[in-house]
């Protein structure tokens, strides 16, 4: 398992390069996988609710006026899952989320990555304990607000781990885990939803929204097996515990370079919040770069649409004239397709760039939406739905659309940000790029169906257009990071971009940059 590397690193304040010295262990390997069962948990829920809002036994319980309407008469095919409380119950989630990333970037600092997983897996047992055994509506939305906290949570300090615990080398394709493991989640709450659905057609979405508690029992006692990330033992002042964890995750004594980095890493950013806090130092002038990049690639991965399917699928395939079992079994594909295709941006992630692979991405999305808004289009205009030999197409193209984004904006869209801040403004930083991830989330799970409800094909259109504007962001304003040392992106990055370089000063820059 272990294999010999050297990483190549700046030294603060020089131009010299030196080598750290390690191996890639078994430990390192143990801790990212557990780490990233917080992406698990997070997927899972992405994919588990709209399966469950497509199941009658729960719309009978909680919405019975949404059931009625589903079996009434067609003609307002597009309209009949519009209710804003059942789409309450899934966006809550997000909104809980989103308050909770602000304190996560504080408790990852005060408590570290490892204890801020650990909660995060609490929140999540609780919450799943609520779901399961809703028994009216309000139980249900609390439930879904605890999960809530527990997402915020994770999404926080399961990336920043990753990347702290990675061989500099490796820290793309460990990254990248997290992002495989939500695309797991999704597929296997589709999974779930098919088998449950069919088995106990009145209760099974009991079932489903317990299955939850798998992942989060895993995160619970995983992280007691884990180390907390040398960097935050170092930045709350425990160096020896620090070193004693540097040498286990790298598997040899000889750490003392890479050690030596790290304090003087945290030294640096220490001086700096004495100075002025992450969040004051963020509205400076040269912090713009990196948070507008976060804050936009968060955003735009919202607006390919991407949750309108993961959310939704099952859904949008009865909208399209699929019976019910026929669209979850249709969901499991698409979330088949959404995992293969993340395991090849792990590969190519440090190979074709992350430039390449977004536009790449961005043409692909752009011809399977328009497609398929124009298949919905003809039908609408014929005052039907497409009916199943057309929403087999659909589902082609909605896998030809999902295996783009899952080999782009979705895993780059936590990488980038990740990669792109200096430390004095990294965690909070990332921060910000968390929550715009699930203030967009949010937005899309709560206005989806009565989008889809007013704009019928044309909500298709509407996501096609995002992608071209995203497009243009990336080929004008999105600098590659590939191969380039996390610490030298004001340098190599920021200050030689052709429209980026206006926010640096020659003197001022060096302050938020490198340590
Ligand atoms: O794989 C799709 C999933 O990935 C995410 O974009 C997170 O990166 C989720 O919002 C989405 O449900």
């Amino acid at each position: 398992m272990a294999g010999g590397f050297a990483v190549e690193a700046k030294v603060a304040g020089g131009g010299e390069r030196r080598e750290f010295k390690g191996k890639i262990t078994w430990y390192v390997w143990l801790c990212g996988i557990i780490a990233a069962t917080s992406g698990l948990m997070f997927g899972y829920d992405v994919g588990i609710s709209g399966g469950v809002t497509a199941m009658d036994g729960f719309l009978i319980k909680f919405f019975p006026s949404v059931y009625a309407r589903k079996h009434r008469a067609r003609e307002n095919n597009y309209c009949k899952f519009d209710d804003q409380r059942l789409q309450l119950f899934t966006s809550s989630l997000y909104l809980a989320a989103l308050a909770a990333s602000f304190a996560a970037s504080r408790l990852c600092t005060r408590l570290g990555r490892r204890r801020t997983m650990q909660l995060a897996s609490v929140f999540f047992l609780g919450g799943t304990a609520l779901c399961a055994g809703a028994a009216n509506l309000a139980m249900l939305i609390v439930g879904r607000i605890c999960l809530g906290v527990g997402v915020g949570f994770g999404n926080q300090a399961a990336p920043l781990f990753l990347s702290e615990i990675a061989p500099a080398h490796i820290r793309g394709a460990l990254n990248i885990l997290f992002q495989l493991d939500v695309t797991i989640g999704i597929l296997i709450a589709n999974v779930v939803n098919y088998f449950t659905s069919s088995a106990h057609p009145s209760t099974g979405w009991r079932y489903s929204l317990g299955g939850a508690g798998v992942p989060a029992a895993v995160l619970f006692l995983g992280s007691l097996v884990i180390t907390e990330t040398p960097t935050s033992l170092v930045e709350r002042g425990r160096r020896d515990a620090g070193r004693a964890t540097l040498e286990r995750i790298r598997g040899t004594r000889d750490v003392g370079d890479e050690l030596d980095e790290i304090a003087r890493a945290c030294e640096a950013a220490a001086a700096l919040s004495a100075e002025e806090s992450a969040y004051r130092r963020l509205r400076r002038r040269e912090s713009r770069p990196p948070l507008v990049i976060a804050v936009a690639m968060q955003v735009f991965q919202q607006f390919t649409g991407i949750n309108a399917i993961m959310f939704y699928a099952p859904v949008l395939f009865q909208t399209m004239g699929f019976k019910s079992n026929g669209s979850l079994l249709s969901a499991v594909v698409t979330g088949g397709v959404n995992v293969v295709s993340t395991l090849v941006s792990i590969v190519a992630v440090d190979k074709i760039g992350r430039r390449r692979l977004l536009l790449q991405a961005c043409g692909q999305m752009l011809i399977a939406q328009t497609a398929v808004g124009a298949i919905m289009w003809e039908h609408v205009k014929a005052n039907g739905n497409p009916g199943e030999k057309w929403a087999v197409a659909i589902v082609v193209l909605i896998c030809v659309y999902v295996s783009s984004f899952a080999w782009s904006w979705g895993p780059l869209g936590w990488l980038i940000p990740s990669e792109t801040f200096p430390l004095a403004t990294r965690t909070t930083g990332f921060s910000f790029a968390v929550s715009s991830n699930m203030l967009f989330t949010f937005l899309i799970a709560q206005a989806f169906l009565s989008m889809m409800c007013s704009m019928k094909a044309f909500i298709f259109f509407f996501f096609a257009i995002w992608i071209v504007i995203m497009a243009a962001f990336v080929f004008w304003l999105l600098p590659e990071t590939k191969g380039v040392p996390i610490d030298e992106m004001v340098d190599t990055v920021w200050r030689r971009h052709w429209f980026w370089k206006r926010f640096f000063t020659d003197a001022g820059d060096g302050r938020i940059g490198n340590c």
